[in-house]
């Protein structure tokens, strides 16, 4: 028997290793495929970059000039100049990763959006940010993106949950103001009068999939939407526009925010089609174009954000746990609002105030991702990581 085990445990182990071995070898094929991809991609659009980017510097292939992000399109109305135009900035931000100054080129826009703290102000004008989640399943998550918004710098954060949802996401956090209205009968026109106060709506953390649930989300979003507010929309809300893209399709203000598998179900729900799953910008470029251009962030070991491509690649650590994208919604339905207030205002010119909003929000999650590791190791949770909102975006926006 013992001898017979002793085999048993030979054999898996061997099988195990094969296993290991084998799925080495594809991803180092993989790698090479992508590597070969990606510099094929490059040397194309690096040929249309040179014949056709008359008044830039010319660009030696080994070094090409450092693109401004807050450089405009020269001409918007020429269809044809538009499209050189988006072959060129993806040129630029393909080859990002050797240019190096890239993130730091956006991380200074961020910079530039953060309103200053100073004892003028009154209670709520850095944000009044709006969570429309929270339900018998689910009261984590609207209380993660709840409370990083305030952690950020969002002044006052509201939660719209079911009513069971409500008492045990206070309990969590007397800072939070939770509305127990998201399941009443007259939900939408119970959070309707409390549009006209908020700044950013966070449509999805732990909403749930009920009809009736994303009906109300529905309504809001429509409501929001004719106020010209800010809407990030994340999880169950993205569940929403799968089934019902118009509702969100074409809104400048809006910003989507997939993980890969919502990403694939969006894609899929549009494009009629299987995702080419080997090339995520593109994919990304068409899911945004098929949305009306609006700003979507595909989550991921890279932070892919549309429109134009920019990707977020501050590092985090290996450690994946469940919260993290409420995190990321969270904070950027407070940067949202503060990246739109800068661009009104005439700070930041030549880039989508709701792109700006995105990548500061994508680089803050993942450095609170990396610093929590940093104590936590494998045991790192959303909870960590929100404890190092504050020293995280000092680190990034204000050194
Ligand atoms: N503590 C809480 O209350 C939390 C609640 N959450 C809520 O849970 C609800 C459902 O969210 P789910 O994300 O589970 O939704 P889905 O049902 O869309 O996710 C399906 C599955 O996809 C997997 N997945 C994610 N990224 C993937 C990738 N790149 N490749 C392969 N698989 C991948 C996930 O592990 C998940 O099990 C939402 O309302 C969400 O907000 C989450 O935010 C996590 C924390
Ligand atoms: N492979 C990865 N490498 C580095 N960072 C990652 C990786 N995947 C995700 N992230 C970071 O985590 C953030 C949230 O992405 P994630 O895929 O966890 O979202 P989610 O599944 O929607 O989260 P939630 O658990 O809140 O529903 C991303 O914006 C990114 O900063």
């Amino acid at each position: 028997m013992e001898k017979l085990m002793e085999q048993f445990l030979e054999q898996s182990a061997q099988a195990e290793e094969n296993f290991y071995r084998v799925e080495e070898q594809r991803l180092q094929a993989e790698d090479r495929r992508r590597e070969a991809e990606h510099a094929r991609e490059l040397h194309m659009l690096q040929m249309l970059a040179q014949v056709f980017s008359s008044g830039r510097p010319s660009s030696s292939s080994s070094s090409p000039p450092k693109p401004s992000p807050l450089a405009r399109p020269p001409h918007r109305s020429s269809g044809f100049r538009c499209q050189v135009w988006r072959l060129l900035e993806r040129y630029y931000s393909l080859g990002s990763s050797s240019l190096g100054g890239m993130d730091d080129d956006v991380v200074s826009l961020v910079k530039s959006i953060v309103p200053p703290l100073t004892s003028k102000k009154h209670k709520g004008q850095d944000g009044r940010i709006g969570i429309i989640g929270g339900c018998k399943d689910y009261t984590g998550a609207p209380y993660f993106a709840a409370i990083s918004a305030l952690k950020v710098g969002g002044d006052l954060s509201h939660v719209f949950c079911t009513k069971d949802a409500a008492t045990v996401i206070k309990s969590y956090s007397p800072e939070l103001i939770v509305h127990p209205v998201l399941d009443s009968p007259n939900a939408v026109e119970e959070i309707e009068k409390w549009l006209p106060r908020l700044h950013g709506l966070v449509v999805g953390p732990g909403l749930g999939r009920e009809d009736f649930l994303l009906k109300t989300a529905k309504a809001l979003i429509e409501r929001s939407r004719a106020r010209d507010i800010p809407i990030v929309i994340d999880a169950d809300g993205l569940w929403l526009v799968t089934h019902q893209p118009a509702v969100i399709q074409g809104y400048q203000k809006g910003i989507l925010t997939p993980n890969f598998m919502e990403f694939t179900r969006l894609f899929e729900a549009l494009h009629h089609e299987p995702m080419n799953s080997s090339d995520h910008q593109r994919s990304v470029m068409q899911l945004s174009a098929a949305m009306g251009n609006l700003t979507l962030v595909l989550k991921g070991e890279q932070d892919l954000i549309s429109d134009g491509i920019y990707s977020c690649s501050v590092e985090g650590s290996g450690r994946r746990c469940g919260g993290q994208g409420d995190l990321l919604s969270g904070s950027m339905g407070v940067m949202a609002h503060w990246a739109h207030a800068a661009s009104t205002a005439g700070l930041i010119r030549g880039m989508n105030p709701s792109v700006v909003a995105a990548f500061g929000a994508c680089s803050l999650t993942r450095q609170c991702n990396n610093q929590a590791f940093q104590r936590h190791g494998r045991s790192t949770t959303t909870s960590d990581m929100i404890q190092e909102i504050g020293p995280a975006f000092r680190k990034l926006f204000e050194s």
